[in-house]
């Protein structure tokens, strides 16, 4: 089979797109929250799953999810376990949107999207990649807790021996200081990198690193997650120019359509990414993706290949480096199958319940 084409194979190597610096943030309010179901319905239509990953991705062995359906069809709830109640109800407005309101509509057809490499060892890389299929990106985990630099540097050489032409980025999702990321930076120079996903934990460590690449004249873009992902003002990234790209998550946006209305208003490139859901998440990622008006990078959407099960017969991975934007049919044995125990699906229930209190106490009166 021919290899597939980068979509847009000038940006290897980081090469900055033609955004204009400094047009961003628009003082435009983001749109008013959508209206909200009745808590009984949303109660009623909830399934609660516990999906084996094939490898260990952040530390999650076991990915746990809650998913409901409304009018509209599934919706999927799935806040990290250490994510407080006022973190997570915006993954609940998400899901909400799903099941009750559907997605705005899209206007292309396939996403494309990464394979994503967690920090494995050298040697295992080529088989997490089989499990992609052909890509034309891939995203690779780097700065893991307990690993060397050295170890980053053998799994993106290693990445490229397997895929001579894929663009690659790496995310260290902050797991460096500013002076450990530059070393890093200069270390895996040579195999020409799009972006450096989160390679710091802050606002002004991204702007620090972003200013000193430029400054040394390094084409490697700063990319931000957890700065957007994790904050009050998801805004503020692009405010203070800390970075080049922004890499987005719908359910932590709340939803579609206000993480629409924060990309317009940051004027900045943003990649979907998966936040390790099923395909029934994966579906709003794609939502977002096919709606955006420019799609520069690859999505980091495939992340249903590193799952050991789905609640689809027909999931949502990738076909030669693309996903469909297309609904997904829940398949009810599966749900059976994978069904969480008593105890976790109570759990997931009460913080159902709790997330929805905080978004009624945000809807305009
Ligand atoms: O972006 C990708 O290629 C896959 C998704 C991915 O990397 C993530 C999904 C969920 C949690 C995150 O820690 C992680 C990320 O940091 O982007
Ligand atoms: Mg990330």
């Amino acid at each position: 089979m021919a290899p597939v084409p980068s979509p847009f194979p000038d940006l290897r190597g980081g090469v900055p797109l033609p955004y204009p610096e400094g047009v961003h943030t628009s003082d435009l309010p983001l749109p008013d929250p959508l209206p909200l179901p009745p808590l009984a319905e949303v109660v009623a239509s909830a399934r609660v799953v516990s999906v084996p990953m094939r490898v260990k991705f952040r530390g999650v062995l076991v990915r746990e999810a809650l998913l409901v359906r409304g009018p509209a069809g599934w919706g999927e709830f799935c806040p990290f376990l250490e994510y407080d109640d006022a973190e997570s109800a915006p993954w609940l407005a998400g899901a909400l949107e799903a099941a009750w309101h559907g997605f705005p509509a899209p206007v292309r057809s396939a996403v494309p999207v990464n394979a994503t490499v967690p920090a494995v060892g050298a040697a295992d890389v080529e088989g997490v990649l089989a499990r992609f299929g052909q890509v034309g990106a891939v995203k690779v985990k780097v700065a893991e807790r307990g690993q060397s630099l050295a170890d980053d540097v053998e799994r993106v050489a290693e990445v490229r021996r397997v895929l001579p032409d894929a663009g690659i980025k790496i995310d260290a999702n902050g797991g460096w200081t500013v002076q450990e990321a530059l070393e890093a930076l200069d270390a895996l120079h040579g195999f020409g990198l799009q972006y450096v996903e989160q390679p710091v934990a802050d606002i002004p460590g991204l702007r620090a690193v972003r200013l000193e690449l430029r400054r040394r004249g390094q084409a490697v873009l700063v990319a931000a997650d957890e700065s957007v992902r994790r904050q009050e003002d998801p805004l503020r990234v692009a405010r203070e120019d800390a970075a080049d790209v922004l890499v987005i998550k719908a359910p932590p946006l709340g939803g579609v359509r206000r993480a629409l209305a924060i990309i317009d208003r940051a004027g900045l490139p943003a990649v979907v990414s998966s936040a390790l859901d099923t395909s029934v998440g994966i579906r709003a990622g794609v939502a977002l993706a096919a709606a955006l008006p420019a799609l520069p990078y690859a999505c980091g959407l495939a992340t249903v290949s590193l799952m050991a099960g789905d609640i689809t017969d027909a999931s949502l991975v990738p076909e030669r480096g693309y996903l469909p934007v297309r609904d997904v049919e829940v398949a009810e044995e599966r749900l059976e199958h994978l069904m969480a125990g008593e105890e976790r699906r109570r759990w997931w229930l009460d913080r159902l319940t709790r997330c929805y209190r905080v978004l009624d106490g945000a809807q305009p009166r």
